[in-house]
């Protein structure tokens, strides 16, 4: 196993990955490394195989070839030792309607026990916002409940790794807020390595320090959501009023910009943003140049096949 500039080893490592359904290439040799710590987003559109390469590593689906291997164990031949390291937070998982939300979290910390020592359950309802509904049954929770319900499962055991698959789904904003909070509360205090999947670009950018973009079977992209945004466009937008009137300028120095309005002291500047290219429009403008390269492609291909 190869160790990072730190010498850690990583978390995860995959070498060569590749996954076929029938005909289809859904992953062609994919390749990354994801060291300790820290919140990696693993992004692409629908069919990517982001859900593919996620049960990979979570050791519920073989890989067609190549390795994967997951706190330096391969996924298919981990034990209940290696899986109480890791927590899950699947986008469905069948349960016992008829349990209640206490008892079904005390049901997921009685495994964990042997290996880790779970989290104390008063605690950790407080934390996900159920503790008044500990004693109501999972079956009669709303959907946002549900999926706290789910994280709470996901983190009882105090994992080294934590796979979000589409966490905050059906969460009104408040509970996402919350949500955003346990993540980087999770990764900060408890050190844990978050590995996240989402259409979300906003929830993306404000958890992830490092987002992998997979699209055509390989990752087209993999930086942190600043650089990212970065390299779409330097440029930002700085909007302000100036004795009402509504102001807009573009500019690749916005603090030089700024500093010199500011400066003028005749000038009413009221009402001052500055924005930058998002996470989003970073995903989109990389996706779209993939997909129209792969269009090009396609037509170079069929003009060779009918020359
Ligand atoms: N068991 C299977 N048999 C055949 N094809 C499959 C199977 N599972 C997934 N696929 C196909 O593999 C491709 C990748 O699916 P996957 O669910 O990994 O993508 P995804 O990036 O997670 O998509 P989404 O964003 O829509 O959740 C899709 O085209 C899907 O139809």
């Amino acid at each position: 196993m190869s160790t990072d500039r730190t010498g850690e080893s990583p978390v995860i490592s995959v070498r060569d990955l590749r996954m076929q359904y029938g005909d289809k290439t859904v992953l062609d040799g994919l390749a990354f490394d994801i060291a300790p710590g820290g919140v990696t987003a693993l992004l692409g559109p629908n069919g990517a195989g982001k859900t593919t390469t996620v049960e990979i590593l979570e050791g519920f689906r073989q890989p067609s070839a190549g390795k994967a291997e997951v706190l330096g164990t391969d996924p298919l031949k981990g034990g209940d030792a290696w899986r109480a390291r890791i927590g899950m937070v699947l986008q469905n998982w069948n349960d016992h309607g008829k349990w209640k939300v206490r008892e079904t979290l005390s049901w997921f910390s009685d495994f964990y026990r042997p290996f880790t020592q779970p989290w104390d359950l008063d605690e950790l309802l407080d934390i996900v916002g159920l503790t008044e509904h500990a004693g109501q049954r999972v079956g009669r929770l709303s959907g946002g409940q549900r999926r706290r319900l789910d994280v709470a499962a996901g983190v009882v055991g105090r994992p080294a790794l934590l796979f979000l698959d589409e966490p905050t789904t059906g969460f009104d904003p408040r509970a996402k807020r919350d949500f955003h909070d346990l993540v980087h509360r999770i990764a900060d205090m408890e050190g844990t390595t978050v590995l996240l999947t989402t259409h979300d670009l906003d929830e993306a950018a404000k958890l992830a320090d490092r987002i992998l973009i997979l699209a055509g079977g390989n990752l087209i992209a993999d930086d942190s959501p600043d650089a990212l945004a970065r390299s779409v466009s330097d440029t930002s937008e700085i909007r302000w009023r100036e004795n009402g009137v509504l102001q807009v300028h573009s500019s690749d120095d916005a603090t030089a910009f700024v500093r010199k309005l500011l400066a003028d002291e005749h000038a009413d500047v009221r009402d001052l943003e500055v924005s930058r290219a998002t996470l989003e429009d970073a995903y989109v403008s990389l996706v779209e140049a993939f997909e129209a390269g792969r269009a090009d492609e396609a037509v170079t291909a069929f003009q060779e096949v009918t020359r």
